[in-house]
């Protein structure tokens, strides 16, 4: 419609046209400089939501805290800031955009009227008629209409341009873990026998290495437990092993094969991992279990659930396995929790197992009963315990002691008790002298 109309205007009114024409670029100018600016607000706008809405995420997640710690008017406070930013920058952008608007008009309208003037006095003059003057501001008010709603359009393009980059840079980001192109077979059954190889991995940021120099041997089937003071780098071990990260030095091998030559998927999934606060996501008992084998009828989940020692409680529960978890569903204690992770880990059926168990202190029928899932868990297996446990340590073929990043000690508890200070400090530590 624009060029249709400037072509009808170029061949009526050449010199009238010419005025027009010049309006055009006067008008484009304002707008793509103001957009520019409506595009920078628009994101900084949309950053401040997106962090009142993360703030209050996290005081709603952690209210019981909160509320513990009589926090409520400092976070009100806090969050009252965060609402007062976020407006002024929706305000600041919505003001900008109102000028965008308004600028494009008025100098849309000058042009106007200036031909209009322009064209008054050339039929006063008699160079045109009244006719070819109503022709020409026909055209013109419609290449008019059509600018005013381009300079709409680009406001919106610059809005939307704002909130993209946000999303193109998310999508575009690289994760620095990545398949190889084509990645090594793990051979079937795995054994599940483990080596790092001087292994130093420093974490982003941080100046001391998490583990340095770390070398170790795990055979199939054998079960290790790890312990150490905090910080010692008995997380950042199961870490690597789950490739989440890469050392920086060294190499880590399952089955001979190097870690980082392995489809990730293949590596994660001959690994099951039950964390020391095991994560249940929202949906029901079954759901969860499934995580661990998305194919597993209810008999399977069954089974698992009795090796888990957690049948019973899932049938306690208002609607057995097909209860709701999560926020909103039913709540469930510790022990729980740890033998629902067992029972999905079990569907797994991983050749290594990893696992940090719980320091909570579960209380004694508890414990057992997540000690016997353990047990039937570990049959066949090889494992890595991050032991807070006495019995697990007792249980375990060998004991390696982490301090600073390094392996100090390994051998059996007993062994143990009478070559290392720092485990028998630990031992005397975490289980009150029970050694
Ligand atoms: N995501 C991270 N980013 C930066 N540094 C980290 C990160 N996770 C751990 N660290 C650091 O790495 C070191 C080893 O931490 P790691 O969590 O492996 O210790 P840990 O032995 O498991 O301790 P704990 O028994 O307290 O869980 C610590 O100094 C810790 O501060």
């Amino acid at each position: 419609m624009l060029v249709g109309a400037v072509v009808l205007m170029l061949v009526t009114q050449p010199w009238l046209s010419a005025m027009v024409l010049i309006g055009i670029p006067a008008t484009l100018l304002p707008i793509v400089w103001y957009g520019r600016r409506v595009r920078r607000l628009s994101r900084t706008s949309q950053d401040r939501v997106a962090e009142l809405g993360r703030y209050a995420e996290e005081a709603l997640s952690g209210i019981k805290t909160l509320q513990a710690f009589t926090h409520e008017a400092v976070d009100k406070t806090h969050y009252g800031q965060r609402v007062e930013q976020a407006f002024g920058s929706a305000v600041e952008r919505t003001q900008q955009r109102a000028w965008l608007t308004g600028v494009a008009m008025l100098v849309v309208f000058t042009a106007v009227g200036l031909m209009l003037w322009q064209g008054g006095q050339a039929v006063l003059e008699g160079t045109m008629s009244a006719g070819e003057l109503s022709a020409f501001i026909f055209y013109a008010v419609l290449a008019a209409g059509a600018i005013a709603t381009l300079a709409e359009v680009a406001g919106d393009v610059q809005r939307a341009a704002g909130a993209a980059e946000r999303l193109l840079e998310l999508i575009d980001t690289q994760p620095a873990i990545q398949s190889p192109v084509n990645p090594q077979a793990l051979p079937s059954p795995l054994r599940g026998e483990i080596t790092l190889e001087n292994v130093t991995f420093t974490y982003p940021g941080r100046e001391t290495p998490a583990l340095n120099g770390f070398d170790l041997h795990i055979k199939p089937g054998e079960r290790v437990a790890v312990v150490g003071p905090s910080g010692a780098g008995k997380s950042t071990l199961l870490a690597l092993l789950l490739r989440f990260y890469d050392p920086s030095q060294g190499r880590i091998t399952l089955d001979d094969r190097d870690v980082s030559t392995l489809d990730l998927a293949a590596l994660r999934g001959a690994m099951g991992l039950v964390a020391q606060e095991p994560v249940l996501f929202s949906g029901s008992v079954a759901e969860n279990l499934r995580y661990g084998d998305a194919e597993a009828d209810i008999y399977r989940l069954r089974t698992a659930a009795q090796d888990a020692s957690a049948l019973d409680f899932i049938d306690a529960l208002p609607q057995g396995f097909d209860t709701p978890l999560g926020p909103g569903g039913v709540q469930l204690s510790g022990g729980q929790r740890q033998r629902l992770a067992i029972a999905r880990a079990l569907l797994k059926d991983p050749a290594v197992l990893l696992l940090d168990e719980a320091t909570s202190a579960l209380d004694a029928e508890s414990e057992r009963l997540v000690q016997q899932a353990l047990d039937r868990l570990m049959v066949g297996r090889t494992s890595i315990v991050i032991a807070h446990r006495l019995a697990t340590v007792i249980a375990a073929d060998r004991l390696l002691v982490l301090d600073g990043g390094k392996l100090v000690a390994a051998g059996t508890h007993a062994e143990l008790i009478t070559t290392s200070a720092l485990y028998r400090h630990l031992a005397a530590l975490q289980f009150g002298g029970e050694t």
